[in-house]
């Protein structure tokens, strides 16, 4: 299974890259995992509402010129649907039952996702109602994945 996390912008921060790194290594028993980093855009705080919708529709542009049709797509959003770790492990389980070999999590910038990326994604995610900055969200993310595989290969990791 190919597992591939979209996202907006560098890493800066080295903590982060080396949490990143550690679930890429555990995540690579189960999938190929890949994360693919697109441009941001610059977003001062001087910005109209206007200008924002600009600024996420680049990003948007250029997150999904990196989608492609036969992927099924989580965009990770505040407002999506909350699931709890086993139920998202057993999504993931049914998605490759059912032939999706190619998953792809989309996680904004730092204004959020345009309508165009929600619109593509099969699957609105929430980690709650709590605003996650996009870097650690990552980190967050993958090892949510990680946690779905190990509860889907029964192992005493998730207790
Ligand atoms: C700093 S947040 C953007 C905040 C923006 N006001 C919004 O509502 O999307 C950056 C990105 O991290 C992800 N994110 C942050 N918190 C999240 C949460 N609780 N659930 C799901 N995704 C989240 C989303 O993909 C979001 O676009």
């Amino acid at each position: 299974m190919n597992i591939k996390v979209v996202v907006v912008g560098k890493i800066k921060e080295k903590y982060f890259t080396a949490a990143i790194k550690e679930y890429e290594k555990r995540l690579s028993r189960f999938c190929k995992f890949s994360l693919v980093e697109v441009r941001d855009e610059k977003a001062p705080e001087s910005l109209s509402s206007a200008e924002m919708e600009q600024v996420m529709e680049k990003e948007g542009d250029r997150i999904l010129a990196k989608v492609s049709d036969r992927e099924f797509v989580f965009a990770l959003a505040i407002k999506g649907k909350e699931l709890t770790s086993e139920a998202f492990a057993a999504q993931i389980k049914d998605l490759t039952t059912y032939g999706h070999s190619d998953l792809t999590f989309i996680i904004g910038g730092s204004l959020g996702l345009a309508p165009a990326v929600l619109q593509r994604a099969d699957f609105s995610l929430s980690f709650g109602k709590f605003t996650l900055p996009h870097q650690l969200m990552r980190v967050v993310l993958c090892e949510q994945i990680y946690r779905a595989f190990m509860i889907n290969s029964n192992s005493p990791y998730h207790k």
